[in-house]
Order: structure tokens, then sequence, then C-alpha cells
């Protein structure tokens, strides 16, 4: 692709246990960006939460990644972060963005300083070594549901800077959400208004509900998540009887 300007989508969350529409994000996301940017989308991300974040339910991140791991086998571009699990504390998402730029940066410039890039390059890292074979600049940009861009507004969530940060620097990718309204959203935020050619909006039409929250749900009362989830995290989540499904 001549022009293009390579881009590495980043989606952060709890994963909870990942669902098909996590998978399907990066798909419809890629597709969008292909048919209507310059971009040229050269990786996913999945980074997980990391257990601190103290959200109910939350299983612990080694399973988490397990079942991303199970998840992500059918795809060939989508990969786990284990970076956010690995800190000792929750990180914010404008800094686990700026972790992956920065990583993404020492392998393509190399003109990170030397201590961040070792750091940076001990964890298993395949999808980077894609990256190094160009001088091309790649751009880290934040993957989400419209319902994330939504939760910006929630009082004492979000700190105003790392919103700035998220649509002025880096780029956001919003998938829409029954229910969400991303336009009408932006439109009553001054600082999205402001930064609006960073923030591309996907129209999914063939909606779908479904939610990590809503399988854990079915999981507790028995009922099967077969075509929600992957057969092979289905597999891990009664094995290791995840979801109370150790009752069924
Ligand atoms: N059905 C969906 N459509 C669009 N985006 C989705 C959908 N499900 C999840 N996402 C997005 O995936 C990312 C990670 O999501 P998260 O782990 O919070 O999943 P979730 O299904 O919304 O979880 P929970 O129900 O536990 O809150 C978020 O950006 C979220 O908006
Ligand atoms: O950076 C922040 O200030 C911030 C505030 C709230 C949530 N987040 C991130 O948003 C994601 C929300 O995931 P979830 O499962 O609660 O929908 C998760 O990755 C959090 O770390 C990030």
């Amino acid at each position: 692709m001549t022009g293009s300007h390579r881009v590495v989508l980043l989606a952060c969350g709890s994963f909870n246990p990942p669902t098909n529409m996590h998978l399907r994000m990066f798909e419809i996301a890629r597709d969008f960006l292909h048919r209507t940017t310059n971009y040229n989308v050269v990786a996913g991300l999945i980074s997980p939460v990391h257990d601190k974040y103290g959200k109910e339910g939350l299983v612990n991140a080694s399973d988490r990644i397990q079942m991303l791991r199970l998840a992500l086998n059918s795809s060939s571009w989508v990969h786990v972060s284990e970076w956010e699990t690995q800190q000792d504390e929750w990180t914010p998402t404008r800094e686990a963005v700026q972790y992956h730029q920065e990583l993404v940066d020492s392998v393509v410039n190399g003109n990170v300083d030397p201590t961040v890039k070792r750091q940076r390059l001990d964890s298993s890292t395949s999808w980077l070594t894609h990256l190094a074979g160009s001088t091309d600049p790649v751009s880290v940009k934040l993957l989400c549901g419209a319902d994330l861009l939504e939760s910006f507004a929630r009082p004492g969530l979000w700190k105003d800077e790392d919103i700035e940060a998220l649509v002025g620097k880096y780029g956001i990718v919003v998938i829409t959400r029954e229910g969400s309204n991303p336009y009408k959203f932006i439109y009553e935020s001054d600082v999205l208004t402001r930064h609006q050619k960073n923030i591309h909006i996907v129209t999914e039409w063939i909606t779908n509900e479904v939610s990590s929250t809503k399988v854990r749900r079915a999981l507790r009362r028995g009922e099967s998540v077969k075509y929600l989830v992957q057969d092979s995290v289905i597999d891990y989540i009664y094995k290791n009887a995840l979801y109370n499904t150790h009752n069924k």
C-alpha cells in the first residue's frame, strides 16, 4: 500500500471472558480503516486489565490471558499483550497506549532510551518483529466499543488530560453498540469535537449485543454460550470451574 500509514489497534478491557465480539471488533475496524483511510492496520493487540482493577467477578489475569490466547488461535494478526497485567497496579489506559507506542517506536525507529527498550523487548512479542522490516512510522490507536467512549463522561472516572491525549495524540477507533450514539456524544463534548478527525466511528450494522456480562450470567445459570464464545474458551471455563460453572 503506497502512502499508507501503519497502525496498531490496541483494545483495553476486562475480557472476562473474551467473547466473539471482542474478536470481531478488530475485523470490523480493520476493514473500515482500509476502506476509508490510508491506514494500513498491521497488528491488533488485546490488553487485559490488571487484577487490581477490582471489578466485581473479575477472574484472575492468568485465566483471562489463557482464554484470550485460546480465542486468538483463530486470528493471524491479533495478539495478547500481558504488560498491563504484569504491572504492580492498575494502569490508566493512556499509559497503556503510551507504553505500546513506545514499544513500537523502539523497534521501528530504535530511538527509545536503552532501559525502556530492554524492558520492552523481554516479553515475547513476535508481532513486533514484523514491524521492524520498515522504518515507516507506526501509530498505536485505542480500539473500543462506544460504551467505553461514553464512559469518558462518567464523573471522576477518566482524567481530562488522559482523554485529551487519547484523542489528540493517539486517536481512537470506536465500534458502535446498540443504544449508543457516538456522534451525538462527540457533539456534546468540546474536547472530542476538537479532535474529531482522530476519532473513527465504525458503524456495526450487524448488531451483536453479546457482552461478557451476559455470557457470565448464562454460564452461572447453566445456559449454553456456544457460538458466543470460542469453543476452546468454553472448555477452559468448564475445566477450571470459572464463573461458578462448578455448580453445573
Ligand atoms: N458487543 C460489542 N460491541 C462493540 N464493542 C464491544 C462489544 N462488546 C465489547 N466491546 C468492547 O470491547 C472492549 C473490551 O470490553 P469489555 O471487556 O469491557 O467487554 P464487555 O463485554 O463490555 O464486558 P462487561 O460486560 O464485563 O462489561 C470495550 O472497548 C468494549 O466497548
Ligand atoms: O484510564 C482511565 O482513566 C480508565 C478509567 C476507566 C476504565 N479504564 C479502562 O477501560 C477498560 C474498561 O473495561 P471494562 O471491562 O470495565 O468495561 C479497562 O481497560 C480499564 O482499564 C480506564
